[in-house]
């Protein structure tokens, strides 16, 4: 401080920290730059001062030469260092210890920003801005601008162990600390079904960051997609420096390296964002060392690796992305995020965004209504957009287009896209007066011969695990110029790595998946039975998978043989979409383009391999005795049977499979179910003639999905529906069925939207159905009204033995009903009112009731807000029970310990 008041003059101030100075002012350039352009100094002066050999020596000069210039060069100076925050970001703290601030004449002049780290965030900024504004579309004649369609979607934030946490209210709040379980870890992971939208929401950060209107403190941004690694070569070896510039952009003006030693010393700086991560192919490389120099050459997946695993670059910022299931080392992850796709409301508002006229979105939205299922498929973001788009092209072409109903596939909606596209080709603008009469076949006969090529480039990418494509290649499948523009295709210039010729891929990687189905049966020279060869392929690769895992990002893999990380999920969609394009629903279509005899063999050797994989899937299913009889807990490889099943459409294959699940309660919990799964489910359930138990807890079937199974609750006494996003409107179809039927035993609705309206629901199904013995309807949104229900219904009920209410509000009022529930209780065994906002009065009437009852013997009622006046009452009571949790007491009296006891 004394110092400071000594040296009041720049000039003094330049001379006293003058050794400080040469130490650390960097990016002379911009210094350079702007004493020019306010002539502090000339030219001449410039090209001495570069003329020096070292960094060092450069500073000298300028001071030198400012000094010499006299104060107000001083100072002009100072205030370079003050303005190009992010240049001099060594010398902020000086600036405040000198405690500088600039005069009015320093102000008045202009500092141009002209240092190679901020010029190269601006660039950065540019390209990402133009590489993320439009959104993908038909081929590459249309664009939407990501910000005229981009729609929030469901974003729910999960803990280590996958528990649900809330949702995300919006993305910024992606790199806040709420829900942060690992502050060491650096990625933060996001997961989520195909085409729930993963890479849009990255698209939707880069484009946010590009218009700074992100809140992360991120001065360089770096994407990349993880497919891009696969067009390495194993012999390649490059350093983190090219995989950051020439896979992003290069930065210009900076022959001193600034850019990337700043990278290295501010890596906290960095974002990146790492898209697709499940489509990582691991290969014997992952068995060389990880590397830990920035300098090092490596092989692109290892710097990968090592950026992963913050060996480079350590407190970078990492979003990563990968399907569900791919599973990642936990000590690397900060937060995880899971995508759930759109909410009835979103869908709402992307209907309104795709369609500006009101007549075509109340078309859409009636047709969307009087189809549970189609809705469920429409939450999936990729789904959705098939099938607006769709519509709109079909509707604009022809008569009368309608949705597909009831029963619609993922094969119909991805025969709508093809559809679409080739009806594009060479038609001219549909008009409103020249609408013709829509012939699907037609279509599809006219159009076969870039479809059988696009569908055998995509057969060529399946097979080789490689989904990008020269236009070399592309020609050689038979495809023309013109073809190219059908739709079926986008340019990646991104993996363009070598400034080599375009490539492509195709739009979208299920598409992907449904061209390499199709080519399977359009294929008529190859034997038959290879249209069953990913089938053979995903088995394989199910027995050999291992723990699969990049070196040091998911541990090391033990076996050093050659183990692939990717999820088969592509062969799964491709398996799918053959049962689809073999079913019989499809066949007065496919006969059009395929020999009627080779479809029929090729459809009859696919459904002998299903029941035969079904069978003996069914037998390998490990069983188990619980106390609610048999139960069975499915592999996620039955999910995939099950929608191959409701592909097909085959009600033989589903009949005998509903009778193959031997056991009377199968657990589907955390299996990734989501809506469209349950009419699949419910497609083999009505073949069921037994009673059965059907675990569903945490997965993602909403009220879409329960509407689905409607026809299957009549045989369900289990019913576990926990951490589903069910709403009101589940329950009502609850009520409806279980109590048309009354079977039910147990009832498992924790964790979802539930309010009083639901609650008097599932009172009503309390009372109405005698077996019930167990509900779980704990956080939900009950308040005393619903809880008024409840107890009631309690009460009444002569079966119900385990009631789960914690984390609701019933209050004081809801706990009087439970009461007056509990007095004389003949079966009611355990309870659980915690964390229900419940207070002494409500705990003085629960301890008055309990004196009448003898049968409960666990009580919870932790986490309200009892405190000692309620202990005494309830403390006598205590003895009677089991297991009294009753922590959540305030004070410290002696009531108080005597309750806890
Ligand atoms: N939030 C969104 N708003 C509007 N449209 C979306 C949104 N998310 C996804 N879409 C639509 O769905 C399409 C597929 O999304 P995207 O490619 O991001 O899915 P994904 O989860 O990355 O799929 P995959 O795992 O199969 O690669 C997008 O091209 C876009 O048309």
């Amino acid at each position: 401080m004394v110092v400071t008041q000594v040296l009041n003059t720049c000039t003094l101030i330049l001379t006293y920290h003058r050794e400080l100075l040469v130490s650390q002012l960097r990016s002379i350039q911009c210094i350079l730059d702007n004493l020019l352009a306010c002539s502090f100094v000339c030219e001449e002066d410039v090209e001495i001062v570069l003329r020096s050999a070292t960094r060092t020596d450069q500073v000298r000069k300028i001071l030198e030469l400012v000094q010499c210039k006299g104060e107000e060069a001083c100072e002009y100076f100072i205030y370079v260092i003050y303005k190009v925050r992010d240049a001099y970001v060594d010398l902020q703290p000086w600036l405040k210890e000198i405690n500088y601030s600039p005069s009015s004449d320093a102000t008045a002049l202009s500092v141009v920003n002209t240092d190679p780290i901020s010029r190269y965030s601006e660039k950065l900024r540019h390209e990402m801005s133009r590489d993320t504004c439009f959104i993908m579309s038909y081929g590459q004649r249309e664009e939407t601008r990501l910000e005229d369609l981009y729609t929030d979607t469901q974003m729910a934030l999960l803990d280590d162990c996958n528990e649900h946490l809330g949702f995300l209210g919006s993305l910024d709040e992606l790199f806040a600390d709420q829900a942060v379980f690992n502050p060491q870890g650096e990625i933060i992971y996001v997961i989520g079904d195909a085409g729930v939208g993963k890479s849009i929401l990255l698209q939707r950060l880069q484009n946010l960051w590009s218009k700074k209107d992100l809140q992360a403190d991120a001065i360089f941004f770096f994407k990349f997609r993880c497919r891009m690694f696969s067009l390495f070569k194993d012999t390649d070896q490059i350093s983190l420096r090219d995989l950051l510039f020439k896979y992003n952009c290069f930065p210009d003006h900076d022959p001193n390296n600034e850019v990337f030693d700043y990278i290295l010393r501010f890596p906290e700086k960095v974002l990146f964002t790492f898209d697709g991560y499940d489509e990582i192919q691991m290969n014997d490389l992952l068995n060389a060392p990880e590397v830990v120099s920035p300098d090092a050459k490596a092989h692109p997946v290892q710097l990968l690796d090592s950026l992963l695993g913050g060996k480079l670059l350590k407190g970078s910022q990492k979003v990563l992305t990968a399907r569900t299931g791919t599973e990642i080392q936990s000590t690397v992850i900060r937060k995880k995020v899971v995508l759930r796709g759109f909410s009835p409301a979103h869908l709402k508002t992307y209907i309104s965004i795709h369609f500006k006229e009101q007549e075509h979105r109340d078309q859409v939205s009636v047709q969307l209504d009087a189809s549970p299922h189609l809705c469920g498929l429409c939450s999936t973001p990729l789904f959705c957009w098939i099938v607006l788009k769709s519509f709109r092209h079909l509707h604009t072409m022809h008569d009368s287009f309608h949705l597909p109903e009831t029963c619609v596939t993922l094969t119909d909606i991805f025969l709508l896209l093809c559809e679409v596209c080739l009806s594009r080709s060479g038609s001219s603008a549909p008009s409103l007066l020249k609408k013709s009469p829509r012939c699907v076949s037609e279509t599809f006969v006219a159009g076969l011969r870039p479809l059988a090529a696009f569908a055998k480039v995509a057969l060529r990418g399946m097979e080789r695990s490689s989904f990008v494509y020269s236009q070399e290649e592309l020609m050689e499948c038979g495809l023309t110029e013109e073809d190219l523009t059908l739709g079926f295709l986008r340019p990646v210039g991104e993996c363009d790595a070598s400034g080599g010729p375009a490539t492509f891929e195709i739009l979208h990687i299920i598409l992907h998946s449904f061209l390499a189905a199709f080519a399977l049966v359009l294929d008529e020279q190859a034997a038959a039975g290879s249209v069953l060869k990913f089938f053979t392929e995903c088995r394989r690769k199910r027995e050999a998978r291992c723990a699969p895992c990049l070196s040091c990002f998911c541990g090391s893999s033990k076996s050093g043989e050659k183990t692939l990380f990717e999820t088969n999920e592509h062969f799964q969609f491709t398996n799918l979409f053959l049962c689809g394009l073999l079913s019989k629903a499809h066949a007065g279509l496919m006969e059009h383009l395929v020999s009627p005899v080779l479809l029929r063999k090729k459809r009859a050797l696919l459904k002998s391999y299903l029941s035969t994989s079904v069978k003996s899937h069914l037998v390998g299913l490990p069983h188990h005795n619980s106390g609610e009889g048999q139960k069975v807990h499915v592999l996620p490889n039955f999910l995939w049977m099950l929608r191959c099943i409701f592909e097909t459409g085959s009600r033989d294959i589903a009949q005998m499979t509903a009778k193959g699940i031997t056991a009377g309660f199968i657990k589907l919990g955390y299996c990734n179910v989501f809506s469209g799964d349950c009419t699949a489910l419910n497609f083999v359930l009505q073949h069921r003639q037994k009673l059965l138990g059907l675990d569903m807890d945490n997965n993602n079937i909403s009220d879409y999905g329960v509407k689905q199974l409607r026809p299957s609750f009549c045989k369900m006494t289990i019913v576990r529906l926990c951490v589903n996003h069910l709403s009101d409107s589940s329950v009502e179809v609850l009520a409806e069925e279980l109590c048309k039927h009354k079977v039910v035993e147990v009832l498992g609705l924790y964790n979802n939207y539930i309010t009083d309206a639901g609650a008097k629901l599932v009172a009503q199904i309390i009372e109405e159905c005698p077996k019930l013995r167990v509900v779980k309807i704990g956080k939900n949104k009950i308040t005393a009204v619903g809880g008024r229900y409840l107890a009631s219904a309690i009460q009444k009920s002569a079966s119900i033995f385990d009631v789960g209410m914690w984390g609701n509000s019933i209050g004081d009022e809801g706990a009087q009903a439970f009461a007056e529930a509990l007095r004389n209780h003949p079966r009611l065994t355990n309870l659980s009112l915690a964390a229900n906002g419940i207070t002494s009065k409500g705990g003085r009437c629960l301890a008055e009731a309990l004196k009448e009852n003898s049968v409960l013997r666990i009580f919870w009622l932790v986490q309200n807000e009892l405190n000692d006046d309620a202990a005494p009452h309830l403390a006598e009571l205590v003895q009677l029970l089991i297991d009294a949790a009753l922590r959540g007491i305030t004070g410290t009296t002696e009531g108080t310990r005597l309750w806890m006891r």
